[in-house]
């Protein structure tokens, strides 16, 4: 076992640290001008199973009576063994591929020793020398930038979480509760590649939605099922990279980004110093100061005495199993982007608005993404391939729709707005049979009565179908008229109504006073409740001036 471990210790991947210099792009950003700043970043996700990674206990939320959700295996009784669960595993598999990793058909699990009170067992399980996956990539867009950032991921692995401890001060004592403890996990480490706060913000926003797209994670940091340790340097432009200090246990981006911020600008003082040597380091955050705090430094890092699992066996993958997994991915968010530039023509802008839907969206337990109808299949049905405007579409899904939700303290899960209501509704104002007021007023009924009639229907019962866009002359009867016509007749007479009430304002405008028009047009369009069409309404005036 020796000889094993001192071979597997060498055969750890070094960092990119030694890449000669002229080879790497800088990106030089104006804040701290000289300095180029790195970050790496180890991202703990937890796996959306129903149990734990080697025991039949069910994953706890957040909600969950302490300390009952716990198997003798995980509160650590001896003579227990683990029994890896294939979900957790499959689940790894799905984010692995959704990051373009190579999959590792052989992988294992080592035990890091420590002790403290949250681990039972005194180590915790890990992949520390053979990982599930390797080498993958994952495409950050960061917002108004061109060109999007290509961050390596050095590996993806799976492991255990640890018990909860809540530390009382008043009483100096600290309660344990065992629910999370053995949770699956997986630790996706990235390769040094981000060079801004901005930047592993984006980072940390991509990852969250790939894995809650592929159903592997529901990446949830308010809840903690998504944490961060950030490895930040700084270094001289045109000088090797700087010694990294981590930032252990980030559970959200606003934090992160805040603890980055403060470690640069305390990496910069040292090394304008006149000692400028930063020391390794792991450091904390202070969400008080919104500064960082040593831990410890690298010569009390705790040896942790890393050996393989003797319990758990090699983990052997078949080209079958990926197989079923590749086959079951669902479109990726990178891949729904494309689409959404190039077949629709879409904006980034609009595309990250329904991509934020998206990763918004509720995937079931398990990975099993095929139940989930979420927002960019909802706008592709109201696209019909292209037989919809994707602009208006957009306009009326994002805009219209969800300040509509939104303006109810509904998210677009709770939408109740049926596509077929929603395209009716959009057809209606194309052919000019609805107003834009009528349209919304239409939207926000549905959405306070839902239901399943057509939008016709519904506008029809509200009176809500616009008079035409266009009128015929006078006719002196309605009588057995089609309902167009008849709506044409009731524009007229409206337009004559109003015209009969403002007499002095019609004199105006036969003088040329041209700016008494909107009066009679606002006058028209209070009476008909909006269902007028202004410039219709304009021109018929403008007829019948002429007529007279
Ligand atoms: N010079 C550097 N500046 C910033 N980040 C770095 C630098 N060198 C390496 N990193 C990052 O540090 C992280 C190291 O993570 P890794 O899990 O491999 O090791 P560790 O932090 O030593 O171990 P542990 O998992 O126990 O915390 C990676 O995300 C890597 O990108
Ligand atoms: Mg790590
Ligand atoms: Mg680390």
């Amino acid at each position: 076992m020796l000889v094993r471990l001192c071979l597997r210790r060498r055969c750890t991947p070094h960092y990119s640290t030694r890449l000669i210099h002229s080879e790497r792009e800088v990106r030089k950003d104006p804040r701290w001008p000289g300095y180029e700043v790195v970050i790496g970043i180890e991202t703990h996700a937890q796996l959306k199973s129903r149990q734990k990674l080697f025991s039949h206990a069910l994953t706890s939320g957040p909600k969950d009576t302490p300390n009952t959700n716990v198997s003798v295996f995980d509160a650590a009784f001896p003579g227990t063994l683990p029994k890896l669960n294939p979900k957790c595993v499959d689940l790894g598999l799905r984010a692995s591929l959704a990051l373009k990793c190579e999959i590792q058909k052989r992988s294992s699990f080592d035990r890091k020793h420590y002790f403290y009170s949250d681990l039972p067992s005194g180590f915790q399980i890990t992949q520390q020398y053979a990982p599930l996956a390797t080498n993958g990539s994952l495409e950050v867009h960061l917002p108004d930038q061109p060109k999007s950032v290509r961050v390596r991921i050095k590996q993806l692995q799976l492991e255990q979480d640890t018990a909860k401890s809540t530390f009382h001060p008043r009483t100096l004592t600290s309660q344990i509760d065992l629910n999370r403890a053995g949770t699956g996990l997986m630790e996706i480490v990235s390769e040094p590649d981000l060079r801004s706060p901005e930047e592993a913000g984006a980072y940390v926003r991509t990852l969250q939605a790939i894995l809650r797209a592929v159903g592997a994670s529901d990446g949830n940091m308010e809840e903690g099922s998504l944490r961060c340790d950030v490895n930040v340097s700084v270094n001289r432009i045109g000088e090797p990279f700087g010694t990294r200090c981590e930032i252990k246990n980030l559970n959200s981006v606003k934090f992160m980004m805040a603890a980055i911020t403060s470690e640069i600008r305390r990496h910069i003082d040292i090394l304008n110093s006149p000692t400028p040597v930063v020391a390794q380091e792991t450091r904390g955050f202070d969400e008080n100061t919104f500064e960082t705090f040593k831990l410890r430094s690298k010569e009390d890092a705790p040896d942790y005495r890393y050996m393989p699992d003797p319990n758990l066996g090699t983990l052997l993958l078949s080209e079958e199993r990926i197989q079923v997994i590749e086959s079951t991915m669902p479109e990726l968010p990178w891949q729904i982007r494309q689409r959404l530039i190039t077949s629709y023509g879409l904006s980034e802008r609009n595309v990250d608005t329904l991509l934020k839907l998206d990763s918004a969206k509720d995937v079931p337990l398990d990975g099993d993404t095929t139940a989930a109808q979420g927002p960019i299949q909802y706008f592709d049905t109201l696209c019909e391939g292209k037989r919809r405007d994707p602009k208006v579409v957009f306009n009326w899904m994002a805009h219209e729709l969800l300040g509509q939700l939104t303006a109810r303290k509904q998210t677009f899960q709770n939408n109740t707005l049926s596509t077929q209501q929603l395209a009716e509704l959009i057809d209606l104002v194309q052919e000019k049979q609805l107003t834009g007021t009528s349209a919304k007023y239409l939207l926000r009924h549905i959405l306070s009565n839902p239901n399943t009639k057509s939008t016709r229907e519904v506008a029809e019962e509200q009176q809500l179908l616009s008079f035409p866009p266009t009128s015929p002359p006078p006719t002196s009867s309605t009588a057995g008229v089609t309902p167009e016509a008849e709506n044409e007749g009731a524009l007229d007479d409206v337009v004559l109504r109003a015209m009969a009430a403002m007499p002095k304002e019609v004199e105006a405008l036969r003088a040329g006073r041209m700016g008494v028009m909107n009066k009679i047009v606002g006058w028209v369009m209070r009476e008909s409740r909006g269902r007028a069409d202004a410039k219709s309404v304009k021109e018929q005036i403008e007829r019948l001036l002429e007529r007279r």
